[in-house]
């Protein structure tokens, strides 16, 4: 039931506003994307393309490689899971996801038979004669996630489908989420604001900033490598400082640090992640700073370093997070370096 999605050159307009611009995008067969974006930056909008309740203003969707933009929802099998169930109030819950098979002139008994193996599915068998109001959220979600996947939809898509649960329920649909790609191999496009959820769930995220794909990539690589300092702050990123290269050595205050070789010289960006960066004692690192905010948070502590910098150079702070709880004050002085070898850097 799985197969390969290409958005080509897709365009959007609701009348003179441009909220789509030029989104070319593959998703292959049984992976899963999922589009990460603020509010507004046409998320959703996208998806709803892809699923045929859109026409795009320009381009074309293409299912397995056939053009499908002119195919009607109900034809294009996809299965679409919304921010809320929307289940049907006066339908049992086996019955909500029997719907489109019986929609489809199944037999009540053979469509009542497919609907139960996929509530086994969600972990909601013992539901199946429920209605609707008698669910909490996340039980009403898993039967929605079950009706999508009864449909057997070549794509499935997920409109910020966990987004109104509690944390703890939300870790549970992750965990279903990865039982049913293990299982179904379904090909996935997940839309969220959820930085978290995108690297949890996702193979790659494209981030999507005001109608435009910033970065489509894996997900290490996009966190490790972002293409651009708006990328960087989307994926989470604390730290950018400038500097020059030369020579494939990035010259800054955080000191020499090595990048790819074939980077050419001049004005770069060097955007090392927090993970990325270290403490050390103070003799011992290339850089070496003032300590300026220790802000603890469970497992982990992040540590604001402003370096020591020459008195012509801008002042430079740095984030640093550091496992469990430091031996540090603010106004102390502390090393600091990068924990690999060669650090990320976009030149300017
Ligand atoms: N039916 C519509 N008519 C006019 N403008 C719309 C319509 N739907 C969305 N928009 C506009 O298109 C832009 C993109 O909206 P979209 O819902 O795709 O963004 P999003 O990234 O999914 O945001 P959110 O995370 O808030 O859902 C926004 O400026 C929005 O106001």
């Amino acid at each position: 039931m799985s197969s390969s999605l290409t958005f080509d050159a897709v365009s959007h307009r609701f009348g003179a506003e441009e909220v789509l611009r030029d989104i070319t995008l593959c998703v292959p067969e049984s992976s899963c994307v999922a589009l990460l974006g603020a509010s507004g930056s046409g998320k959703s909008t996208l998806l709803r393309i892809a699923a045929g309740l859109l026409p795009p203003s320009a381009g074309q969707v293409r299912i397995d490689g056939e053009d499908v933009t002119a195919v009607e929802a109900e034809k294009r099998e996809t299965g679409l899971v919304f921010q809320r169930p929307l289940l049907f109030p006066h339908l049992s819950v086996v019955d909500n996801v029997a719907f489109a098979s019986r929609m489809a002139g199944g037999s009540k008994a053979e469509s009542r038979r497919q609907a139960r193996e996929y509530l086994e599915l969600v972990q909601l068998a013992d539901y199946a004669q429920r209605m609707p109001g008698q669910l909490s959220g996340g039980q009403e979600q898993r039967v929605a996630l079950a009706r999508a996947l009864a449909r057997r939809p070549r794509i499935l898509l997920l409109d910020e489908p966990f987004s109104s649960l509690d944390l703890g329920l939300r870790e549970d649909m992750y965990e279903l989420l990865e039982t049913i790609r293990e299982q179904l191999r379904p090909t996935i496009v997940l839309v969220t604001h959820d930085r978290r959820e995108a690297s949890v769930l996702a193979d790659t995220i494209a981030v999507l900033e005001h109608g435009e794909i910033l970065q489509h990539a894996p997900v290490a690589q996009i966190h490790h490598q972002p293409a651009s300092p708006a990328v960087n702050r989307i994926l989470g990123g604390l730290n950018e400082v400038l500097g020059v290269i030369r020579a494939g050595v990035h010259h800054s205050a955080l000191g020499r640090i090595t990048v790819a070789p074939d980077t050419p010289d001049g004005p770069a960006l060097l955007m090392p992640r927090q993970e990325s960066l270290q403490l050390t004692g103070a003799g011992e690192a290339p850089a070496r700073g003032t300590v300026t905010q220790i802000r603890p948070s469970g497992a982990h502590t992040l540590v604001r370093v402003t370096l020591d910098a020459a008195a012509d150079q801008e002042r430079v702070d740095v984030a640093v997070e550091v496992t469990g709880t430091p031996r540090l004050s603010r106004g102390d002085t502390t090393g600091v370096g990068l924990r690999g070898t060669a650090g990320w850097v976009v030149p300017l």
